[in-house]
């Protein structure tokens, strides 16, 4: 059995493989300031909740767009799995091809959606993960990683409205029923949800037309993801686990 780890700017996702099948997921939040050894009690405990042991783990797979955090739980991969974990990055095999300027400044978990919706799917695709961030990648049809957009994410959005003016609230991410609405809270979730599927709906479309192909899949993925999917004309496929599939995918292409 494998252990995967997404470290995300808000959450931190776990999963337990065994082959191809995700036996179990855990969702805990990214503390730069926590340390090795209380990531390991807590991973602990969530084992031990769904009766696992830690000695199950033969690897121990990370992505990590935190730096900080990363380098902890690297540690924590070695004392508590006696495992060198595999860490994304430079000199891991992907199987794609990445067209950035630098390859090395794109967001590790970029690389990793796109290896798992690519896998999954096939090409020519989008992929949006809203996260803390949002991230738009294009992914070719023979599967090059061509690149994308970022915007600020959904939350991010919520918050700025909120800390920056005195009189709007912090709100909930709810969709209203309406899009003229008569009160402060739902003029704000409005302005937000469906501000934001008219945003993910114009950077899809444009996509697609660079891309070439009416036939491009939309993949979508993140913590955020079926808020705005439901409403959106573009997004065709939901997959909350798109990072977990892509780590367990790269594992395999780095065993032999
Ligand atoms: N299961 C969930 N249900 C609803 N909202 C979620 C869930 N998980 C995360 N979120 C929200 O999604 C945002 C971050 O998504 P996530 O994909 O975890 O980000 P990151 O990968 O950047 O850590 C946060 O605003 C968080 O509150
Ligand atoms: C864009 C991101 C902040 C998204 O992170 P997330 O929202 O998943 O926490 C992350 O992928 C990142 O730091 N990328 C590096 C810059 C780039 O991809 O070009
Ligand atoms: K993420």
């Amino acid at each position: 059995m494998i252990l995967v780890i997404d470290v995300g700017n808000t959450n931190i996702v776990l999963g337990i493989y065994e082959d191809k099948k995700l036996l179990e997921f855990w969702r805990i939040g990214t503390e730069i300031h926590k340390t090795s050894d209380e990531y390991g009690m807590m991973i602990n405990q969530l084992f031990s909740f769904s009766n696992y042991k830690l000695s199950c783990i033969s690897q121990v797979v990370i992505s990590s767009v935190v730096p900080t955090a990363m380098y902890t739980l690297e540690h924590m991969a070695r004392k508590y799995f006696k495992s060198e974990p595999l860490v994304i990055g430079p000199g891991v095999k992907t199987g794609i091809n990445i067209k950035y300027d630098n390859p090395k400044e794109v967001g590790a978990d970029r690389i990793v959606n796109a290896v798992a919706a690519y896998e999954l799917y096939g090409g020519p695709l989008v992929i949006v993960d809203f996260g803390t961030a949002t991230t738009y990648c294009a992914v070719s049809k023979n599967g090059e990683y061509l690149g994308g957009a970022i915007s600020p994410g959904i939350q991010i959005s919520m918050d700025a409205l909120f800390q920056k003016t005195a009189k709007l609230p912090k709100v909930e991410l709810v969709k209203p029923e309406t899009m003229i609405c008569k009160n402060t809270v739902s003029s704000m979730q409005a302005g937000i949800i469906f501000g934001y599927v008219g945003q993910v709906d114009y950077i899809v479309e444009r996509m697609k037309k660079e891309l070439g192909d009416e036939n491009t899949k939309v993949v979508a993925t993140g913590g955020l993801a079926k808020l705005i999917a439901t409403e959106s004309k573009t997004i065709s496929i939901v997959n909350g686990l798109l990072t977990l599939e892509g780590l367990r995918i790269i594992y395999e292409r780095n065993r032999e």
